[in-house]
C-alpha cells in the first residue's frame, strides 16, 4: 500500500493531494497541466519538502511529522522526460552505473532487465548513437538496476514521437507484468495511461479528485473522464480458448466472451482489453448477418451527453446486466430512434477489441 498526503504552498499554488493506492501495479496520476503531478513525484522522491505531508511506501513511512527520509535513502528509480544517460559511458557501463549505486544484493539482475528491455544488442554503443526510445528504455534500465522499492516514472513518453512511444509501450507492459515494483506513473496522455495503469489517481488544480481501480473511474459519470473525446473503458478478463487458424483468442471478461485478435495466450491467461466508446455501436436485437464477432448483451445504465450531438452510453455486460463496465459512442438521433432508456436490455456490438496490456 502507498498512503501519500502532500500539503502545503509552491509559490502560489496550492497542493493539497492525499491518495491511498496498492503498493503493486501502475499507478497513474493523470490530470491537466500544471494540476500538481509532477510536485506529488518530487514529494514522494524527497526532492521537495512539504511539512506537515506523509507518505508510507508498502509498511515503510517515509515521511511523517519530523521525520524526513532525503532523496538517497529512499529506495526509488525515477525516470525523467528525457533521459538523462552519461554521455562519456556506453549502455552497458550506463546500466551498470545503476547496478552499483544499489550497493547490496540485486534482486533485479543485469540479465533480466536486459531480456526484457530488449537493450541486448545496444549494449556497446555509446550513448550519443541511439534513438530517443532507446535512451529511454536504457534509463529505464538504469533506475531498475537500482533496486527501487518504488519506481517513479515522470512523463517518460512525452518527448518521444508517435512511432517511438508505440515501439517502447510493449516493453513497458512487459515490465508490469514481470515485476512486483510499484510504479507511479504521471501522464497527461489518456491512451497511454488505459494501456498501462492498473491504478488510477485523477487530479484536478493541486487536488485529488478521485482515487481507484482504473476501470471504474473509465466510467464513472460523475468524472471529467466519460466527456473527454474518445472515451475508453478497460475491462480485465481470461483467455479460455485460442484459435490459430483464424488468429482468434476467446476472453471470458464478467459478463460476456469476446473474440480478441491475436494468441493471448494459453487457457487462463489474465489480459486486459481496451475498448473505446467509439467501436461499440447498440441494437434491440442480436445481429443476423453481420461481419461483427462480439455482439453481447448488456444493460443500459446511464448516458451521458457527449460532444456535440453524441451520447456516451454506460452499460454492464449479461443478459440482465451487472458484468464488466463498458461505453458506447452513438448519436442522440441513435439514440432517441431506439428510444433507449436506462434499464433498458440491449445487444452491445463491438467492432474491435484489442489487448491494452497482458496479465493486469
Ligand atoms: N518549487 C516551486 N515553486 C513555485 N511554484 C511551483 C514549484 N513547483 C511547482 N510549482 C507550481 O505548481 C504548479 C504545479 O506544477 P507541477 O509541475 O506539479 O504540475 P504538473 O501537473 O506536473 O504539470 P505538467 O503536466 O505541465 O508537467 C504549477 O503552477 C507550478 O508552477
Amino acid at each position: 500500500m502507498i498512503e501519500a498526503d502532500f500539503r502545503g504552498r509552491l509559490g502560489g499554488f496550492d497542493l493539497s493531494a492525499r491518495f491511498t493506492v496498492p503498493g503493486r501495479g501502475i499507478t497513474a496520476l493523470f490530470g491537466p497541466s500544471g494540476c500538481g503531478k509532477t510536485s506529488v513525484l518530487r514529494g514522494m522522491a524527497g526532492l521537495m519538502r512539504l511539512p506537515g505531508s506523509r507518505l508510507a511506501v508498502n509498511g515503510e513511512v517515509w515521511q511523517e511529522g519530523r521525520r524526513f527520509l532525503p532523496p538517497h535513502r529512499r529506495a526509488i528509480g525515477y525516470v525523467f522526460q528525457e533521459a538523462s544517460l552519461f554521455p562519456h559511458l556506453s549502455v552497458e557501463q550506463n546500466l551498470r552505473f545503476g547496478l552499483r549505486r544499489s550497493g547490496g544484493a540485486a534482486r533485479i539482475g543485469m540479465e533480466e532487465v536486459i531480456g526484457l528491455l530488449g537493450i541486448a544488442p545496444l549494449l556497446d554503443r555509446p550513448t550519443a548513437m541511439l534513438s530517443g526510445g532507446e535512451r529511454q528504455r536504457i534509463a529505464i534500465g538504469r533506475a531498475l538496476l537500482s533496486q527501487p522499492r518504488l519506481l517513479l516514472m515522470d512523463e517518460p513518453l512525452s518527448a518521444l514521437d508517435r512511432f517511438s512511444k508505440d515501439e517502447i509501450l510493449p516493453y513497458l507492459e512487459r515490465l508490469h507484468a514481470a515485476l512486483s515494483i510499484p510504479v507511479l506513473y504521471v501522464s497527461h496522455d489518456i491512451t497511454e495511461v488505459e494501456r498501462l495503469a492498473d491504478t488510477l489517481v485523477l487530479m484536478e488544480a493541486g487536488r485529488v479528485r478521485a482515487a481507484g481501480p482504473i476501470a471504474d473511474l473509465l466510467a464513472d459519470p460523475s468524472l471529467p473522464l466519460i466527456r473527454m473525446p474518445n472515451p475508453a473503458a478497460v475491462v480485465d478478463g481470461r483467455v479460455v480458448a485460442t484459435d490459430p487458424a483464424y488468429g482468434l483468442s476467446e476472453v471470458e471478461v464478467p459478463g460476456g466472451r469476446l473474440m480478441v485478435p491475436g494468441d493471448l495466450g494459453a487457457p487462463g491467461t489474465r489480459c486486459r482489453l481496451r475498448i473505446p466508446a467509439s467501436d461499440v455501436s447498440l441494437g434491440r436485437g442480436m445481429p443476423e448477418d453481420t461481419t461483427i464477432l462480439n455482439a453481447l448483451p448488456a444493460r443500459i445504465e446511464g448516458a451521458e451527453q457527449g460532444p456535440g450531438h453524441q451520447m456516451t452510453v454506460r452499460l454492464s455486460l449479461g443478459d440482465q446486466g451487472g458484468g464488466a463496465a463498458i461505453l458506447s459512442g452513438i448519436s442522440r438521433l441513435s439514440w432517441d430512434r431506439l428510444a433507449l432508456r436506462p434499464g433498458d436490455l440491449v445487444v452491445a456490438r463491438l467492432k474491435a477489441v484489442a489487448l491494452a496490456h497482458p496479465d493486469p
